[in-house]
């Protein structure tokens, strides 16, 4: 193992790194609050402005898994809807198997420049994550409780709200609600099987009302359906852990588009046409664990230094502080002092690892689960 990779997994790396994440977090979200008096004003400048700070916290994470791990990320799709990615509105539909997916969704926004401005159906309880759930408030992504009855009204006014969002967005929704596991796997196929619907090997059978209520409110607003599979090469596990810990992976990404003009907008329809997606997606899962590549030409998008030049900008911006308080720290010899400096990189390294710990499949709860659907 080398120098610098041997660096990469200590713990005092890890600290500066949180520090740098969590304290430009906390600044990132109290210049969004500062947004506020203009949202009545301008509201779209706001929403731009937004889109800036939110570039500049979520793109940390970007510059973490391409330069810090050197994750090197493959996109399998055709040349003539390359053009496309970035310049248009799309849903993008995405197996929820691994626990860096939505890290990986992020870099390939990134590449394609719309990593500010993208959005999620997301289970409501990431609203609360400290940092990163407070700045989704300020980007309007859409949150639920997964209770349809208690969800429709405000997950159809959050979509009407995007009709007229100033930038480019893509909108990704895990259609199978939650992560993949062995006994969610099990009951989804139950549910497939009362359903005479086909049993999947690979994915959960999707959940289609989110899905259609998506594509009915984002016509005339969204081009697409940008149907993405992704897999790791080696049969890699990857985790958000390992990431900070400096290891590789290697991401592949198949991509379809899909024109949403040929979605059909009856829902029984419409959910008919999920399921034969999803079992096409199932198709394609199947072929890669045999060949290792999905069909179609592989091209590399082009990394952009942005989010290296932010990430480094932060970090030499408040390592400068905190090094001086360091040397203050020790020229006083203060038991109190150095007592509370301690309590602090505790307080850092612990948020760290409770964040991390919201990625876990092992943390996964019991949505999707017989006994109790929460
Ligand atoms: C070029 C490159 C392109 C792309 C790059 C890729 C991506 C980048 C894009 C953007 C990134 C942006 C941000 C990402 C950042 C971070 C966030 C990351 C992740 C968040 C992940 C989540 O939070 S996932 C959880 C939330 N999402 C969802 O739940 C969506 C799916 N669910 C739905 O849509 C549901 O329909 C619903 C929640 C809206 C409502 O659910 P509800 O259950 O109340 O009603 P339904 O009618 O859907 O369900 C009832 C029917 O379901 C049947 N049933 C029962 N049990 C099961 C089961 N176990 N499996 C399947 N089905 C089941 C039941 O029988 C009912 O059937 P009926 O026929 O009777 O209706
Ligand atoms: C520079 C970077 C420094 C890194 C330090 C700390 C990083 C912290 C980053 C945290 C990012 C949190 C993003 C959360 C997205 C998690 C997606 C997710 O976890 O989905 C799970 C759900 O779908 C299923 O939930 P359940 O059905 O199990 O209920």
């Amino acid at each position: 193992m080398g120098l610098i990779q041997w660096l990469k997994g200590q713990f005092l790396c890890h600290l500066v790194i949180c520090y740098g994440f969590f304290v430009s977090g906390l600044l990132i979200n109290l210049l969004q609050i500062c947004t506020l008096p203009l949202w009545p004003i301008n509201k779209q400048l706001a929403r731009r402005i937004n889109c800036k700070l939110g570039y500049s916290l979520t793109s940390q994470s970007v510059a973490l898994l391409e330069w810090w791990s050197g994750t090197e990320v493959t996109l399998y799709t055709d040349p003539e809807n390359y053009r496309l990615y970035g310049k248009e509105n799309a849903i993008v539909v995405l197996n929820h198997n691994f626990e860096i997916d939505f890290l990986c969704g992020w870099t390939f926004c990134d590449r394609f420049g719309v990593l500010g401005a993208s959005k999620c159906l997301a289970k409501k309880e990431l609203s609360y994550l400290p940092v990163i759930g407070w700045m989704w408030y300020f980007l309007e992504m859409v949150f639920i409780k997964r209770k349809w009855e208690e969800d429709k009204r405000n997950f159809v006014q959050s979509l009407q709200n995007l009709r007229d969002y100033p930038e480019n967005f893509w909108f990704l929704l895990h259609c199978e609600g939650t992560r993949f596991t062995e006994e969610k796997h099990r009951v989804s196929m139950e549910v497939a099987e009362k359903k005479s619907l086909p049993k999947l090997k690979h994915h959960l059978l999707p959940r289609t009302k989110g899905f259609w209520v998506a594509v009915q409110n984002l016509r005339g607003t969204v081009a697409a359906v940008y149907c993405c599979t992704l897999n790791f090469r080696n049969n890699e596990t990857p985790t958000l852990l390992g990431v900070l810990n400096g290891e590789k992976y290697h991401p592949d990404l198949y991509v379809r588009r899909i024109p949403l003009e040929s979605i059909p907008e009856d829902e029984a329809e419409c959910s008919a046409w999920l399921h034969k997606l999803y079992q096409e997606k199932d198709k394609f899962q199947e072929d890669y664990s045999q060949t290792g590549c999905f069909p179609g030409p592989k091209v590399t998008p082009p990394c952009r230094p942005w989010a290296l030049i932010n990430w480094l900008g932060w970090t030499c911006l408040l390592l400068y502080p905190l090094c001086l308080l360091l040397v203050q720290l020790v020229n006083s010899g203060s038991i109190l002092s150095i007592l509370a400096t301690v309590a602090f990189c505790t307080a850092v390294s612990v948020g760290g690892r409770w964040m991390i710990g919201q990625t876990e499949v092992k943390r996964s709860s019991s949505y999707g689960v017989p006994l109790n659907n929460k």
